[in-house]
């Protein structure tokens, strides 16, 4: 499983969204229903449609967002499929792309409909262009499907399964395939199983149906013969699939593993991480900036599990170690306060009651800074206090004081319907003043997910000398105007021949 050696935004934002703050997870939660049909089976179709690009000849195509330039073929019709990247397109980072929530959405829709717990990778890398149009199509002959799941990585077996898999949730519109759904059915929708409590589980009714021949599958059963493709590939192996997937059990692991395959159907040059399970101990951001006459430091450790004797002490090594003020063992504090969280639905179905949340702010003279911080965590049951230092030992490191964007300084100014961030940077007098003739050289890259038309907007401001707030505690601020419209921005500065680089994201903006 992954571990996280802390900074990694990477999989500090997909554990945090799998597991630990219901985001995502909140709009399927209770498989919930949207146009006749339910959200999972739309993230479902979606992430199989994006997937079908894959060629395992040469390994180019897959899961790679690829959608967003597909989305006027009419393989691709439906209100779903826009639908759907309206909804994960928030949750796209600098570090996690539109890919990996579509692969997301498969493992929160199916499991929020009562399906198997997929695991899950991260790393996709999302497509520049459109990929092939390799969409399957009702009306294809049973050796065309063949040979399309086959380029996509899948043996006539797996197909069959594969189809069934994905045919448990939802059904066809007649709005969008007018010739294989007839006027008669309710709401235009022709439901892929038949029972009401079908339609938002994840379950064989779809293969037991087909079995005993009382399915209205629309692929299977429609007027129309040549839109039968469900048919066709079901009985192409004389039903042995579809008998063994008649056992729940068989249905649901084999399900399993086939959706896991299609997630992780990749181009072939990009790496996905290892499967990401719940951290046990996770560090969130940590803020250095100066207040007062003092260095302010935030940061909180989450542990998964709720222990009300447990106490967390916050350990920390100054920066300036001569005429040093801490004990050898390090500085410490306690805890300022702790917060019991909810987990993500997907969160408690991996057992997670709630989330305990220890959060430290806490200062540390100006003379003496901070190199790097750690946490000692008694559960006060008799056994030893452990120690939660980035798991090899080395602490969290706060790697520079030179450059530190300064949350109690920025503010938001609204315009109307937006507004703009006003981002304050601090800058170290020595470093500054150190710099000679070299003036520095601040900007910020700002990162908008691109909420409109799907295409992420980075922009880059310059910083300038801040007149509103003075030199202060060591350090002369900068400031520059992003849009409330960004979710994360890097900090980036040249400051006496240095480079620095800083990543935040906008919930520590206003922190
Ligand atoms: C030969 C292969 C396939 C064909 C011809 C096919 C065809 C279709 C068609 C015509 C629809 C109706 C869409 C609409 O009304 O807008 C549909 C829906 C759906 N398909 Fe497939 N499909 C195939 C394979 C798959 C696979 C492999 C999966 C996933 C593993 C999948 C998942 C879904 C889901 C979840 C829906 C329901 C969408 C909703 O209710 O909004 N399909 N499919």
């Amino acid at each position: 499983a992954a571990t996280l050696h802390w900074p990694d935004p990477q999989l500090d934002f997909l554990e945090d969204t799998l597991y630990s703050i219901n985001s995502i997870g909140f709009l399927t939660e209770n498989c919930d229903p949207r146009q006749n049909t339910t959200i999972a089976a739309q993230w479902l179709r979606l992430a199989y449609h994006d997937m079908s690009t894959h060629d395992a000849t040469d390994g180019s195509g897959g899961l790679d967002a690829s959608m967003i330039y597909e989305l006027d073929r009419p393989q691709n019709v439906g209100i779903g499929m826009q639908q759907s990247l309206q909804d994960f397109v928030f949750f796209r980072t600098p570090y996690v792309g539109f890919a990996d929530m579509i692969a997301m959405g498969v493992v929160m829709g199916v499991a929020s409909c009562g399906g198997p717990i997929i695991p899950f990778r991260g790393g996709r890398v999302d497509a520049k262009v459109a990929g092939p149009a390799t969409v399957p199509e009702p009306q294809q002959d049973l050796a065309s499907h063949i040979a399309s799941f086959n380029r996509q990585g899948f043996t006539q077996a797996e197909m069959i399964a594969l189809v069934a898999c994905g045919h448990t949730l939802g059904g066809v519109r007649r709005d969008d395939f007018p010739l294989i759904v007839d006027e008669k059915a309710p709401d235009g929708f022709g439901d892929f199983d038949g029972t009401a409590a079908s339609r938002t589980s994840f379950d064989n009714a779809v293969v037991l149906e087909y079995l005993n021949g009382t399915t209205t599958n629309p692929l299977v059963a429609s007027a129309n013969v040549t839109a039968r493709s469900d048919l066709r590939i079901f009985s192409s192996d004389g039903n042995s699939t579809m008998h063994r997937l008649a056992s729940s059990n068989d249905f649901s692991e084999t399900c399993k593993a086939l959706l896991e395959q299609m997630i992780n159907t990749v181009p072939k040059d990009v790496k996905l991480t290892d499967v990401i399970d719940p951290l046990e101990n996770k560090v969130g951001s940590a803020l250095l900036y100066t207040k007062n006459g003092s260095y302010v430091l935030q940061t909180n450790l989450r542990r998964l599990s709720v222990n009300p004797n447990r106490t967390v002490t916050l350990f920390w090594k100054e920066r300036q170690t001569q005429g040093s003020l801490c004990p050898s063992t390090g500085c410490s504090v306690s805890s300022t306060r702790v917060s019991l969280d909810p987990p993500s639905f997907l969160g408690e179905l991996r057992g997670i009651q709630k989330l305990s949340n220890y959060k430290f702010t806490t200062q540390i003279p100006l003379n003496a800074s901070i190199a790097k911080f750690w946490f000692e965590v008694d559960e006060k049951d008799g056994s030893a206090p452990s120690i939660v230092d980035n798991d090899d030992g080395s602490g969290f490191e706060i790697d520079q004081d030179t450059v530190l964007f300064d949350p109690s300084r920025t503010t938001i100014v609204s315009e109307g319907f937006s507004g703009v961030f006003v981002i304050v940077v601090g800058v170290k007098d020595d470093i500054l003043n150190a710099g000679g003739a070299d003036a520095p050289h601040l900007t910020l890259e700002s990162f908008e997910p691109g909420t409109q038309d799907f295409i992420a907007k980075i922009e880059t401001v310059s910083l300038q000398r801040d007149t509103t707030h003075s030199p202060a505690d060591g350090y002369t601020f900068f400031t520059g105007n992003i849009s409330t419209g960004a979710t994360a921005m890097h900090v980036h500065a040249t400051v006496g021949g240095q480079k620095f680089t800083q990543y935040v994201v906008a919930n520590d903006f206003m922190a």
